[in-house]
């Protein structure tokens, strides 16, 4: 009768019904969800096939194929190893032709299908996590390498008086890491309540970070760099405006032109790997802002382990500290790019980390950092070569 069709109170729902939720979780970038939907799947599919296997195989058409393998991959690519492997193993048992080594960058496994919305760009660059660079980079994280005798003999921690009559009286806890390219740690910069305040502001507001790979192409989400953030007003909140007069009065540097504040925050395996803040390319920037003089960090929590900011030329790691603010020079006085710059998120490995970027421009800062008589870029030009 069409009343019993009509109404059903009770289904079960199929394995594809759970596939499709884990993957519309994932789209959502609700990863723990995503894990719960997919696996349940699975053994949906497992049982369906077994019970099935006594009359005729019946398993996934090659488009279902096709998804989970993609999905697969993302997983892989995202760290989520068990899910993936649970996945690629039911994907196998159906086409065991497929899933050729994809883990190793196998260019033989089916890509994901272009419309695929669960494809994330490959790793920085696979060639790169082969290179001596990021074999150095990864020692530095995990803090095998330390600056030597004679760079750490000219540096300090002091007491320092900044740019303001204010910091007479309230100096600032300056630790200095490296004075050439200048990268200083002030330290206590923020209280925990204020941290409460801003990361309770930008959780609404987080999504999946991305990396902006070519001028005008759209950003994109990467494997490169694994982290959620959120773009804040400065204007929107006293606490962060007080942070930018921080800044002027730390770093005599000019805050016209700031990006708004990025919260981002990583949990464990999140990662930012090396790169450089400032822009190579000048159409990534606005003109009449200039390119980024100068990154801040503010450390709005502290990591269990690992999740340390690596300069992997400069051969240190500075290990977040709540409420201390990382700071440093992206570009020479001359405005060229230092290259020595280049920096990176360490794998979090236990906790959750926490930061809020401030990135300053150049254009307005001529009086607050002018240039030398001669450029002074030469000393890093090596570095833009990945060794
Ligand atoms: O997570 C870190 O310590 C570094 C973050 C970073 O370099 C960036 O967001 O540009
Ligand atoms: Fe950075």
């Amino acid at each position: 009768m069409a009343s019993n069709t009509a109404f059903i109170f009770s289904s079960d729902m199929s394995w594809q019904d759970c596939f499709e939720l884990g993957q519309q979780l994932f789209e959502m970038e609700d990863y723990n969800n995503t894990r719960i939907w997919l696996r349940e799947s699975m053994d949906r599919l497992r049982r369906h096939s077994s019970a099935a296997h006594s009359h005729a195989p019946s398993g996934p058409d090659t488009e279902t194929l096709n998804k989970m393998e993609a999905t697969a991959k993302s997983l892989f690519q995202l760290g989520d190893f068990d899910t993936a492997y649970e996945l690629s193993q039911r994907v196998l048992q159906f086409d065991p032709k497929r899933i050729r080594n994809w883990h190793l960058g196998d260019k033989g496994a089916a890509p994901p299908s272009e419309d695929s919305e669960v494809a994330l760009l490959p790793k920085h660059s696979d060639s790169y996590s082969l290179t001596h660079e990021f074999a150095h980079y990864e020692k530095v994280c995990r803090g095998e390498v330390n600056p030597s005798p004679k760079q750490e003999r000219s540096l300090r921690c002091r007491l320092s008086q900044g740019y303001h009559p204010y910091r007479l009286l309230a100096p600032l806890k300056l630790e200095e890491h490296s004075l050439d390219p200048y990268v200083v740690t002030f330290h206590d910069m923020l209280s925990p309540q204020k941290i409460t305040e801003l990361r309770e502001m930008a959780v609404p507001r987080m999504r999946r970070s991305t990396v902006n790979p070519l001028p005008g192409s759209q950003n994109k989400k990467s494997s490169f760099r694994v982290s959620k953030n959120a773009w804040l007003e400065y204007e929107s909140h006293e606490t962060m405006v007080g942070m930018l007069r921080d800044l002027r009065e730390a770093t005599g540097l000019d805050t016209t032109f700031c990006e708004q504040l990025q919260v981002a925050n990583y949990g464990v395996g999140g990662h930012y790997e090396p790169h450089w803040d400032f822009f190579r390319d000048p159409d990534h920037y606005p003109a009449e802002e200039g390119n980024r003089m100068a990154t801040a960090i503010f450390y709005l929590s502290e990591v269990e382990q690992g999740g340390a900011t690596a300069f992997p030329f400069l051969d240190f790691a500075v290990k977040p500290q709540l409420g201390n603010v990382l700071f440093w020079y992206n570009l020479h006085r001359s405005l060229d790019m230092d290259y020595r710059t280049k920096h990176a998120g360490c794998p979090v490995l236990k906790g959750s980390k926490w930061i809020g970027n401030v990135w300053i421009h150049e254009v307005t800062q001529t009086f607050a950092r002018p240039c030398d008589v001669f450029r002074d870029h030469e000393v890093s030009l090596e570095y833009e070569i990945i060794k």
